[in-house]
């Protein structure tokens, strides 16, 4: 059967990447997604934003909501300090297994722990399971309208506290209507947009930055 596009970008990755250095495997699937077929990561734009904002907060427990084909899972873990733990959920199984082949071939399969999985499911059970009591930065980029019950659920379980950055794709185009006006009218919130371009094209679209001001 014809390979998925998440495979056609992994054999882009093997094809033109070296084995171990994260850049050359962000180097390759922008060229795939730009040259070849456009795909739904975060990209370089957008990446380059994250980028900074990953380096100024240094964060230790680092949650990403969607991994895919885990180009923003290598974004951020290859910025990581030492010691830092970097959870990302995801849960198709074949975006799964290309994430995880996309991860191993930049050398940061020690810094990753990818969990085949719902958020849904996986939020109420990450405190018991992995040991971590809060997150210093939640990426989210998986399906917009989970954006907010997930954000919820995670408020819930005291994952997020005071200073925890929540750090969202797409709030413009798809967009998260529900979760833009939660966390820029929350008195909880102290949110930011930082104005981008729709990973490889240009359209408008950006990040939404929202810091945790405690209960
Ligand atoms: N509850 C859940 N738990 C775990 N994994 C889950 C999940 N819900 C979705 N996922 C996974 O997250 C990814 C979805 C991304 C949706 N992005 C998008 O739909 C998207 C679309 C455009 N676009 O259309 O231009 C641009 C973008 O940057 C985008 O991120 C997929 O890999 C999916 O399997
Ligand atoms: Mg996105």
């Amino acid at each position: 059967t014809r390979k998925s596009r998440p495979q056609r970008l992994l054999k882009a990755v093997e094809g033109k990447a070296t084995l171990g250095d994260p850049q050359s495997v962000i180097t390759a699937i922008d060229h795939f997604c730009r040259h070849k077929e456009w795909a739904m990561n975060v990209g370089d734009e957008k990446g380059s934003i994250l980028d900074s904002l990953v380096i100024e907060l240094s964060p230790v427990n680092v949650l990403e909501l969607g991994t895919y084909c885990g180009y923003s899972t290598v974004r951020i873990a290859r910025l990581l300090p030492p010691g830092a733990r970097f959870i990302t959920l995801e849960f198709n199984p074949d975006y799964a297994a290309v994430a995880r082949q996309v991860i191993g071939w930049a050398g940061l399969e020690d810094k990753v722990q990818l969990v085949e999985g719902a958020s849904g499911d996986w939020i109420p059970r990450l405190r018991e399971h992995f040991g971590v009591q809060m997150f210093d930065l939640v990426f989210l980029d998986h399906w917009k309208d989970q954006y907010l019950p997930d954000t919820k659920q995670l408020e819930e379980c005291g994952l997020i506290q005071k200073g925890t950055v929540l750090l969202a794709d797409n709030v413009i185009c798809p967009g998260t209507p529900d979760y833009l006006k939660y966390v820029r009218n929350s008195p909880h919130y102290d949110s930011r947009y930082y104005r981008s371009h729709l990973e490889y094209t240009k359209v408008e679209d950006g990040l939404e930055k929202s810091v945790f001001l405690g209960f």
